[in-house]
């Protein structure tokens, strides 16, 4: 009897939420507010996280920035100013637990607590699992993971208080199915995905709908960071600007979706590589050139050319 009652909840669940997808296609939501919200973005020296910067600055958000560029993070303070908002920056090394709860402690001093957590700071090698030396894969693994543990047990605890809030959290493709070339920043994003996906259920089981939460997974974007790599026919799939990719993330925020790809080809690309039999899918990496995508790289970021250098000596 319960497991029938059960059923019925579970298909009418089902179909509301199929009547609310379609309502929603016709009716957009509308954008939320920001203004006066503190939002903290790790990783806004460069890159993303300095167009995200930018964007919630102009939605009169009080922006505070963390990363290791010092020079980064003064540009990106120079050009928020330059729009007349206020912004407050800090040099925080998320390699390092002892510096994360340092800085956190300085944030909330200087603009209180954080309602918007955007987990943008990023690293990649881009070596086989025999290339990467294990400062590497450590760095890799705290920056993309560690980092967002830590800054989530900082700044969680306040917003299940106040029940609102808003965890953003900036995986990868690659977190959803695998490239090859990077087996640890790919693991790192993957468990990014799982670690923002279990703190999501366990919001909903604690019934705290004030605070959301959006997984953002792009593919490669043309920042830089993955500088040289492409795929075989890159008219297909080219690299996704980083200004595309910034309005893309502000608008799955701002209207307060779960989970964007980026672009949307990526959920085929993602069901695809859950269904198809193991043998097309190393013809379909083959054919776009997936398989050697990363291979191409060159890097060109500070952190990246120094392992390099060090890898060759
Ligand atoms: N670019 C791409 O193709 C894709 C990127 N992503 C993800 O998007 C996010 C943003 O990437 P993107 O903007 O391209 O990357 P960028 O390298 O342009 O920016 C990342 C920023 O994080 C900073 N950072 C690196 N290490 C640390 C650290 N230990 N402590 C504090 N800050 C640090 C970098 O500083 P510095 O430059 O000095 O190292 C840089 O300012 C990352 O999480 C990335 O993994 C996801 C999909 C594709
Ligand atoms: C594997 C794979 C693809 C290539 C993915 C690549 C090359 C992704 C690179 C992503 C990066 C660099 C992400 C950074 O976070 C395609 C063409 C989508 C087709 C489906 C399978």
């Amino acid at each position: 009897m319960n497991f029938l009652v059960d059923l019925l909840v579970l298909l009418y669940e089902l179909i509301a939420s199929f009547v609310l997808c379609l309502f929603r296609w016709i009716f957009p939501v509308q954008y939320k507010s920001v203004s006066g919200e503190v939002c903290l973005i790790t990783g806004a020296g460069n890159g993303i996280g300095r167009l995200l910067a930018i964007e919630f600055a102009k939605r009169k958000a009080r922006v505070a920035i963390w990363d290791i560029d010092e020079d980064g993070l003064k540009e990106t303070c120079a050009m928020i100013q330059e729009i007349g908002r206020e912004v407050y920056s800090d040099v925080c090394d998320l390699n390092k637990k002892d510096e994360i709860k340092a800085a956190a402690d300085r944030v909330r001093e200087a603009f209180g607590e954080v309602n918007i957590l955007v987990n943008n700071a990023g690293v990649a090698f881009c070596k086989e699992i025999l290339d990467l030396t294990d400062k590497e894969i450590e760095t890799t693994y705290n920056v993309n993971v560690l980092a967002h543990v830590w800054t989530i047990r900082e700044f969680l605890p306040s917003m299940l208080a106040r029940n609102h809030g808003h965890l953003v959290n900036v995986a990868s493709t690659v977190g959803l199915f695998s490239s090859p070339g990077m087996p640890d920043y790919c693991s790192s994003k993957h468990a990014a995905v799982g670690l923002h996906n279990s703190i999501f259920f366990d919001l909903q089981n604690a019934e705290k709908y004030g605070i959301k939460t959006t997984l953002i997974c792009p593919y490669l974007i043309d920042t830089g960071m993955f500088n040289g790599v492409h795929v075989k026919y890159d008219w297909i799939l080219p690299p996704i600007s980083p200004k595309d990719c910034a309005n893309t993330i502000m608008h799955a925020v701002l209207t307060e979706q779960e989970m964007v790809a980026i672009p949307r080809t990526m959920y085929f690309a993602h069901v695809l590589s859950t269904i198809l039999p193991v043998k097309a899918l190393i013809a379909g990496y083959k054919f776009v050139g997936a398989d050697k995508a990363i291979s191409y790289f060159k890097p060109n970021r500070d952190y990246q050319v120094k392992s390099y250098s060090k890898s060759v000596e």
